[in-house]
């Protein structure tokens, strides 16, 4: 299994990318429109923000999901019996930001949202007709002025030592979304599951970014393109002292966009959350 890694700019990326996800459920592209140092003032100005006493006062809102998310409550993977070892923030377009954060982190989610109307666009351009005369709209024109989509800043702390036995950074999961772009994160740790069950590192340097398959997706093609599982591995020696923090754009369709027969992307996430227990 190869997580192919494609130039944006290369008249053949739409083709080679598309394939990667077909293949794997993950791509990895560089050269993309990103600013590779509005990632790294966004990693350096939530560091500061997790690693501050100011989080308390942003708690997450329970009607909205929008705000910070503590350790405590942080999400149980399927199947795993220890919270993961994180912590994070929920941004929606109308979610309230820290001020000092606010410029940089809305100016990543309008950036990042561009891109993955694009990338739905190639991705769309190279699926077969079979499959894709049962998309119910155009991939692009189902996220459209979505307020659904969820930028997620992730902290993994750096590790204390006293982690109950067994708890990982993010333990193997799928997201529920359409696709998922990720920017790379400051620290590698981040796995992809293989057909054959073997875990593979996300091949991904600093400035590349990383777009996987969602639950979504998987749905509304019917099972041509895979939602892969993946998970956040723990950091051994020098990296144990050391915070991870990464930065995931969950593209969500509209509610009332269908995805199959069976599914609007409203009550197909409404299912997955009853799943998780968080409904
Ligand atoms: O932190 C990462 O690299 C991945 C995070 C992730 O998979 C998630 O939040 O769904
Ligand atoms: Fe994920």
């Amino acid at each position: 299994m190869q997580v192919r890694n494609v130039d944006y700019q290369d008249a053949q990326a739409p083709q080679q990318f598309t394939r990667s996800l077909r293949e794997t459920g993950f791509g990895v592209v560089r050269n993309h429109p990103v600013p590779a140092a509005l990632v790294e003032r966004i990693y350096s100005g939530w560091a500061a923000f997790f690693e501050s006493e100011e989080k308390h006062r942003w708690r997450y809102d329970p009607a909205t999901h929008a705000g910070f998310f503590p350790a405590s409550v942080s999400e149980t993977a399927k199947g795993q019996r220890q919270r993961d070892l994180k912590e994070y923030y929920h941004i929606y377009p109308e979610s309230p930001v820290p001020e000092q954060l606010e410029a940089d982190i809305r100016e990543y989610y309008r950036i990042a949202e561009g891109v993955a109307a694009e990338l739905l666009g190639w991705i769309e351009a190279n699926t077969p007709v079979e499959v894709s005369e049962r998309f119910s709209a155009p991939l692009s024109g189902m996220i459209r002025d979505s307020r659904q989509t969820l930028l997620r800043v992730l902290y993994y702390p750096p590790l204390s030592g006293s982690e109950e036995p067994g708890a990982v950074r993010a333990g193997a999961h799928e997201d529920i979304n359409l696709i998922t772009v990720l920017p790379a994160a400051n620290e590698s740790g981040l796995e992809v599951k293989g057909r054959d069950g073997e875990w593979l590192a996300v091949p991904c340097d600093p400035g590349q970014l990383v777009i996987n398959v969602g639950d979504m997706l998987q749905e509304a093609s019917d099972g041509y393109y895979p939602s892969t599982t993946h998970r956040v591995i723990n950091p051994v020696d020098a990296a144990r002292g050391r915070a991870r923090l990464s930065l995931p754009l969950f593209l969500h369709p509209r509610p009332e966009v269908v995805l199959s027969e069976r599914h609007s992307a409203d009550s197909y996430l409404k299912e997955r959350l009853r799943e998780l227990g968080v409904l």
